[in-house]
């Protein structure tokens, strides 16, 4: 390294996502004489606001974008610097920034998060989502837009076709089923009428203790068309400029450039073939068009299933990538099957010293039963807050053991405007064949689905206001043989809590 070291900190934390921040804040307070440097490339850092714990283990909050002004007012110990981390050097103790400037640590903590995992890098007509920026593009484009394609199954794209109006939408899917890294199918078939025009009629409940789901078929595709003004009434207004968190979509206007009716097109199992400009079209043979007219759209996404498509742009919703290329260089990161660097029980990656915490990082120790990584806030807050421990009670020599917060998988959040809480393995995930499955759904009201294995829960769904959070909590966390209780644990004439009382 050329240049010399301006300052070495006891602790540097690299990225003002929430992963970062709550590591720095978390080790301000416990340690307020060390001095720490916050090393972010975002000018704004990501702070977590009005947090609440619903249960042991579910919490919710607000995330907001706030100038690092305010973090370094609480943390007079605490320097932000505006950069980039350029290149790491674990053998020195140090690293250097993109604006040529070089620091030198104790403890370091990669809190770098990760990017979008785009269908391709090249093409300007294929978006990702991620931060304020990204969404502010998206919402630039999408006033101009008539039909947008939609790829991926996961978080964004569950949220952006639901809220997404005055636009077609094509949403193509790899799946069976819509939204494959939250729900099952029979979650998907309860969701589904929401897609639709008139909101689903309330049913009396009906019990399905043996869990079948129709599929659609292979390369099948399905339209639902909403009527805009009927959903309005039951949705929240839109306020423009407010921080990207986890209501992101409520702080952008997601309106396309024609008034009224929603659309959303179902493309089934089905991935993408091919992308192509209306000049590459142009050269292509006849019959890759299809239905459309060339020249009439700036791009066209060719599917598996044999359809192509003309938009005015595709929104890659394919999942994340760790952010870790400018921390591997010379140094001998131990990384995950899918790019994270892997950290132990104590948040430590492969190299001394070093830290990672939130998307970056892949947890490798050995998992509760009921806990899996997902690369989600809730989660990023709860390793930079324990990433942060973990660096202070080694400074202070003080033993330190595994959160707590990892016994039990737990994520809260809305999908097509209904609430949906998830526990520990919720999809069977790694149970092979040995678990069974208890479903009531009420269409249009709730959808309860509780995982069984050894006559025990170990996992659930909830969607809508089912109040089973913490009964299913407890009785997952107790571990106690439901064998007794049969198919009445989902008796909606019972009240549970009273029953486990
Ligand atoms: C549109 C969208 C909606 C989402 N909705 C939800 C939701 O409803 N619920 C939920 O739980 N999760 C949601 N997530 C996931 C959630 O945003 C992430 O899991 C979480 O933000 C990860 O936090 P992080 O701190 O690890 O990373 P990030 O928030 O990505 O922060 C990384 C930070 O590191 C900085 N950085 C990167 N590289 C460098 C470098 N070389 N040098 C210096 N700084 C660097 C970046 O500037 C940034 O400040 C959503 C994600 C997206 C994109
Ligand atoms: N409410 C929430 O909890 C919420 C909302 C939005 C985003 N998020 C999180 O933000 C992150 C990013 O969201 P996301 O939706 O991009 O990721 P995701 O991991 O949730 O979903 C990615 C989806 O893309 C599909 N996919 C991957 N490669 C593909 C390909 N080549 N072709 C077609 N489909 C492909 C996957 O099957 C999966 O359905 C995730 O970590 C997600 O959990 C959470």
């Amino acid at each position: 390294m050329a240049n010399r070291k301006e300052k070495t900190f006891r602790f540097i934390i690299v990225g003002g996502g929430i992963a970062g921040v709550t590591c720095v804040e978390q080790l301000s307070s416990q340690i307020p004489s060390a001095d720490v440097a916050l090393i972010t490339a975002s000018p704004h850092i990501k702070t977590v606001t009005n947090y609440r714990q619903v249960s042991k283990t579910l919490e919710e909050f607000d995330v907001e974008e706030q100038p690092s002004s305010v973090l370094e007012e609480k943390f007079p110990n605490l320097t932000v610097i505006h950069s980039a981390v350029k290149s790491l050097h674990t053998r020195s103790h140090s690293l250097e920034t993109t604006d040529g400037r070089v620091f030198g640590y104790e403890k370091l903590c990669i809190c770098g998060g990760g990017r979008p995992k785009l269908l391709t890098q090249e093409n300007p007509y294929v978006l990702g989502i991620r931060d304020t920026d990204s969404a502010q593009e998206l919402q630039k484009r999408l006033s101009k837009a008539k039909r947008i394609v939609v790829v991926g199954n996961g978080g964004i794209a569950l949220e952006l076709v639901y809220e997404v109006e005055g636009c077609e939408v094509i949403w193509a899917v790899k799946d069976k089923a819509i939204g494959n890294t939250f729900f099952d199918a029979g979650a998907a078939q309860f969701l589904i009428p929401s897609l639709e025009a008139d909101k689903p009629e309330k049913d009396a409940p009906c019990k399905r203790p043996r869990y079948t789901t129709e599929e659609p078929a292979p390369g099948g595709s399905h339209t639902f068309t909403a009527d805009r003004n009927a959903r309005r009434q039951g949705s929240s207004s839109t306020e423009a400029g407010s921080a990207l968190g986890p209501d992101w979509h409520e702080g952008i206007v997601l309106q396309g450039s024609e008034q009224g009716t929603r659309r959303v097109s179902l493309e089934y199992q089905c991935e993408v073939e091919k992308i192509f400009t209306s000049e590459e079209l142009l050269n292509s043979p006849p019959q890759t068009l299809g239905h459309e007219n060339v020249g009439s759209w700036p791009v066209y996404i060719k599917l598996t299933n044999g359809k192509t498509f003309g938009c005015d742009f595709v929104v890659s919703a394919t999942g994340v990538v760790p952010n870790t290329e400018p921390f591997l260089h010379g140094n001998n990161f131990a990384l995950a099957e899918d790019g994270g660097l892997q950290v132990d029980d104590h948040m430590m990656t492969s190299e001394p010293d070093v830290y990672a915490a939130g998307d970056v990082c892949t947890a490798c120790w050995e998992h509760s039963p009921m806990w899996q990584q997902m690369r989600l806030w809730t989660q990023a807050r709860q390793m930079g807050w324990y990433a942060g421990r973990c660096m202070a009670a080694q400074v202070l020599s003080e033993p330190i053991e595994l959160d707590f917060c990892f016994e039990l998988f737990s994520h809260i959040t809305k999908f097509f405007n209904y609430k949906v809480v998830l526990l520990g393995k919720f999809n069977g995930q790694g149970l092979g064949s040995d678990h069974e499955l208890l479903v009531r759904c009420t269409k249009g009201l709730e959808y309860v689905k509780v995982v069984l294995s050894g006559g025990r829960m170990v996992g659930a769904v909830l969607i809508g206001e089912t109040d089973l959070e913490e009964t299913f909590e407890n009785l997952i966390l107790n571990e106690m043989d439901l064998t007794p209780y049969g198919e009445e644990l989902l008796n909606p004439n019972i009240d549970i809590e009273d029953y486990f009382d």
